[in-house]
């Protein structure tokens, strides 16, 4: 056979492993058929670093994924081959000077239910495939169908997905490109930042094999403890299953999730499996019907779900805002979610919802600014997923029969952590505040507060605001909108997902 001119080229995007991976899968099958060496690529892309919903944890768990690639990669049998390449560029520029350099053949990529700005580049990327006629092969991520404009098929498309046959990458017959180290040199553009390369063990690490660890123990152990422990703030770091930034960032598919699940349940030699848990399938689920609603409905990174609601006016209190941000408000349970998450990276899904409904209702604030510093702090942000859950936690996601949950804090915080061990260890101020008291610091007598070493207003800050008044004013704000409202079922999600 002749050699093929060009090269294939192969485009990690939110998909940061080398199992279950389809697009690679046929990437080296076709360049078993043809000849065509492949290349593996990842851009830092400048423009997408610089969106209001990314910080560095997130492009350090990504090089954390992508040093594990690697390590995966030089330890395969086999005598001839390459890293994932390594790019802090726009993809477009990237793909300009490869195909200069090689002739791109083909483009294989998951499909991505992104922000906006990754949507535009992507039309961009289709823009520049079709000028130079080269076939860019996009494939279903986690059966989130693209284009779809309504809720139909979607549920049997995830039941079939997730039980048909892994995409295994046979990465022993991968014929690798190698590029030249001066040319890569000149083309990868600025080194990588040292502050990516540092771990912080406050964080979970990234990569494929961390993300099987995690796999591995949760359904070991770890999920004996779920349906007791997810709603609490302190018990839910180990009893979750802790695989959000692994799936955000696609070191997990959904479907090895859920066939190792299946697995656990029934093993496959005949031993007693774990207790089936329902509510982590219902959960699994989730993450891909609200990035399906997200691909449906993308506007919803800028604007309200309904526009009934944009004539709520939202006046905007930047000190309010400020002690939300960094864990001032003066309500233990608000402070220590805000400051353990800008700390950790993670906060489960009810503290999740506590700070939002404490922005957007007590606080009466806009969701946009706040849905972006939040984004920043999870390591597992995923668009689809927090924006359809941003609105829908702000009430204005919400049908007409559904009513607006507004989460009392304190409430909250004798339900989920009664001894106040969470609050403690993330409020060192109430260290030494009296059990009765650390739900509502503010009730303290001033010779208690003293003793504890904490004086309210001085050490720790009095509430900024009460909750009773509050409570009452967005109430009736919302209802007043809210009754102008009609939406379709198939809009929204199924009540287990919102209550729990
Ligand atoms: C305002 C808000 C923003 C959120 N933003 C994100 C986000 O950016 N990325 C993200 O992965 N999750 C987000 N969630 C959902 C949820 O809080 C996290 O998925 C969960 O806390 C992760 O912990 P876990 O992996 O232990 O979850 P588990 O309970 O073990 O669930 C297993 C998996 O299911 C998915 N999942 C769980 N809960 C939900 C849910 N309610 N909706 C959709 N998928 C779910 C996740 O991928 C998770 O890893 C958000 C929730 C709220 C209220």
């Amino acid at each position: 056979m002749n050699k093929p001119s060009g090269i294939n080229v192969l485009w990690f995007k939110r998909d940061l492993r080398l199992r279950d991976h389809e697009p690679l899968k046929a990437a080296i099958e076709a360049g078993q058929q043809s000849g065509r060496p492949l290349l593996l690529l990842y851009c830092f892309e400048p423009s997408v670093m610089a969106d209001p919903n990314y910080a560095m944890r997130h492009w350090r768990f990504v090089y954390e994924s992508l040093t594990d690639l690697n390590g995966q990669l030089m330890d395969l049998p086999i005598t001839y081959t390459a890293p994932v390449y390594l790019f802090q560029r726009e993809v477009i520029d990237v793909l300009t000077a490869l195909h200069r350099q090689f002739t791109i053949h083909t483009l294989y990529s998951h499909q991505e239910t992104g922000l906006r700005i990754t949507y535009d580049r992507d039309k961009i990327v289709a823009r520049f495939c079709q000028q130079h006629r080269l076939d860019w092969r996009e494939y279903e991520s986690n059966a989130v169908r693209r284009g779809l404009k309504t809720g139909v098929g979607v549920q049997a498309n995830w039941d079939r997905t997730m039980q048909q046959c892994q995409q295994q990458p046979d990465l022993t017959r991968w014929q690798p490109v190698r590029l030249l180290a001066n040319w890569y040199e000149v083309e990868r553009g600025p080194a990588l930042p040292d502050d990516w390369q540092q771990t912080d063990p406050q964080f979970q690490p990234g990569g494929e094999r961390n993300a099987h660890r995690y796999m591995t123990s949760f359904f070991a152990q770890r999920i004996a403890q779920y349906e007791n422990s997810i709603s609490k703030p302190l018990e839910s770091r180990r009893g979750g299953s802790r695989l959000s930034p692994y799936l955000a960032w696609g070191c997990l598919s959904a479907r090895q999730v859920y066939q190792a699940y299946q697995q656990a349940v029934r093993p496959p030699n005949g031993s007693n499996g774990i207790r089936p848990s329902a509510l982590f399938i219902s959960r699994l689920r989730a993450q891909s019907y609200f990035i399906q609603l997200f691909e449906r409905d993308e506007r919803i990174e800028f604007e309200n779900k309904h526009s009934a609601f944009d004539a709520l006016e939202k006046q905007v209190n930047p000190a309010h805002f400020l002690a939300w941000q960094t864990g001032q408000t003066g309500y233990p349970l608000i402070d220590a979610c805000m400051r353990c998450l800008i700390a950790t990276g993670y906060v489960n899904f009810r503290m999740r919802a506590l700070l939002i409904s404490f922005l957007t209702h007590h606080l009466f604030q806009h969701w946009q600014e706040g849905g972006w510093h939040l984004a920043r702090q999870y390591t597992d942000f995923e668009p689809g997923i927090h924006y359809a859950q941003l609105q829908l936690q702000a009430g204005i996601l919400a049908s007409d029969r559904q009513p607006v949950r507004i989460y009392n804090p304190v409430k909250q915080s004798q339900e989920h952590d009664p001894e106040g061990q969470f609050i403690r260890q993330w409020v060192p101020e109430l260290v030494a505040c009296p059990t009765r008291y650390i739900h509502q610091p503010w009730t303290m007598p001033a010779l208690e507060q003293q003793t504890a070493g904490c004086r309210i207003g001085q050490e720790y800050p009095a509430p900024i605001i009460d909750t009773k008044q509050t409570y009452q004013f967005a109430q009736e704000q919302f209802y007043k909108f809210r009754n102008q409202i009609t939406s379709s079922r198939s809009d929204l999600p199924g009540d287990h997902l919102v209550e729990r």
